[in-house]
């Protein structure tokens, strides 16, 4: 239907949408004569965590970058918390934690102070809400520095700086959270407390995340939606599993029954094997349903987008090489 203009009447405007915390359309990204995005778009809801996954160079860092409002873009219509990050005022910026790689100023600070010292920046933005800042101890206690809290930043470990970085990045309860690359440095334990701290902070806080990371088991413990950034576009959007089905529907179920191999290929996995253990009970045995991994589509999908070529049979070449 067309929408007809009646001279006087003024339009309805449409009310803003709070939940939508992102909302990319079209960004592009030009360094001198290197376009670097071609045409960016998505979107993210308040409390959803996005993994940007993509090849180096793809693009990743300059896509965040343009929406903490720390580069402008060529073009593009971007929208950060309902606000144009090019014209984002202190308020706005209040409202966003970025995770930088590491903190390195103020070496002779101790981390209490530091943090203390960063928060009072926050405390004029309080909403009825969202208290801010976080209380010093408690934000020293949720990403475990609390044993750290009267040394000085130039005497903690790399891990220690981190998660530091991460308690800078969060001291304002921030709405939307940039993470790039956060757990380079720490070790398992660390990297699971981290994960913890991510999934409170969007079940609990309803923070929207969107952080950029090389490892995909990391991405898919972690995110709602995986972006991942190819050929200056997003090539695919969408859950870990809803990017394992689209480069590979069918499951492999594999048994073996009297000494026998067998294979087959089935759209439902647990129908089949139901039938299966229906018909021939004890006699199955080895039984295996495997699924092409968030490695698996990753792989297909930029090698599609990198070569032109359609690659859904390279997921079952990676499948038979893992065996
Ligand atoms: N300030 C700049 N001036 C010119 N070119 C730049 C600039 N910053 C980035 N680039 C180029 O833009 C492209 C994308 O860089 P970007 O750092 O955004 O990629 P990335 O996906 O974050 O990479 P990585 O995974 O290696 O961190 C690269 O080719 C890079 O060389």
């Amino acid at each position: 239907m067309t929408a007809v203009e009646i001279p006087g009447v003024a339009e309805t405007p449409h009310p803003p949408d709070e939940d939508l915390v992102l909302d990319v359309r079209d960004l592009r990204m030009r360094y001198g004569s290197l376009d670097v995005l071609h045409g960016v778009d998505f979107t993210a809801r308040r409390g959803e965590v996005l993994a940007l996954l993509g090849p180096n160079g793809a693009g990743k860092t300059t896509t965040i970058e343009v929406l903490e409002g720390f580069r402008m873009r060529s073009a593009g219509d971007v929208r950060v918390l309902g606000v144009d990050p090019g014209r984002g005022d202190e308020r706005w910026r209040a409202r966003l934690g970025v995770v930088l790689q590491s903190w390195r100023d103020h070496g002779k600070w101790r981390v209490r102070d530091v943090l203390a010292h960063l928060g009072d920046f926050y405390a004029p933005y309080s909403t009825d809400r969202i208290r801010r800042p976080w209380p010093v101890d408690e934000l020293l206690e949720t990403v475990g520095l609390t044993a750290h809290a009267d040394k000085r930043v130039q005497r903690l470990s790399g891990g220690q700086r981190r998660r530091l970085d991460v308690a800078v990045g969060i001291v304002g309860r921030p709405e939307l959270l940039f993470l790039d690359e956060p757990t380079v440095g720490f070790d398992p334990a660390a990297r699971r407390e981290f994960h913890d701290l991510v999934h409170r902070l969007a079940d609990l806080d309803e923070t929207t995340i969107l952080l950029t990371t090389h490892d995909l088991d990391e991405a898919e413990k972690l995110a709602d939606r995986i972006l991942i950034l190819a050929g200056g576009r997003i090539i695919a959007d969408g859950s870990p599993d809803e990017l394992a089905r689209r480069v590979a529907g069918d499951a492999e179920i594999r048994w073996t029954r009297a000494g026998e191999r067998f294979v087959h290929s089935a759209t439902d996995a647990t129908a089949f094997v139901r039938d299966l253990l229906g018909q021939h009970g004890d006699e199955v045995q080895e039984l295996e349903v495997r699924r092409a991994s968030l490695e698996d589509a990753y792989m297909t999908l930029v090698y599609e987008e990198e070569t032109g070529v359609r690659a859904g049979a390279a997921v079952r070449v990676w499948q038979e090489r893992d065996r």
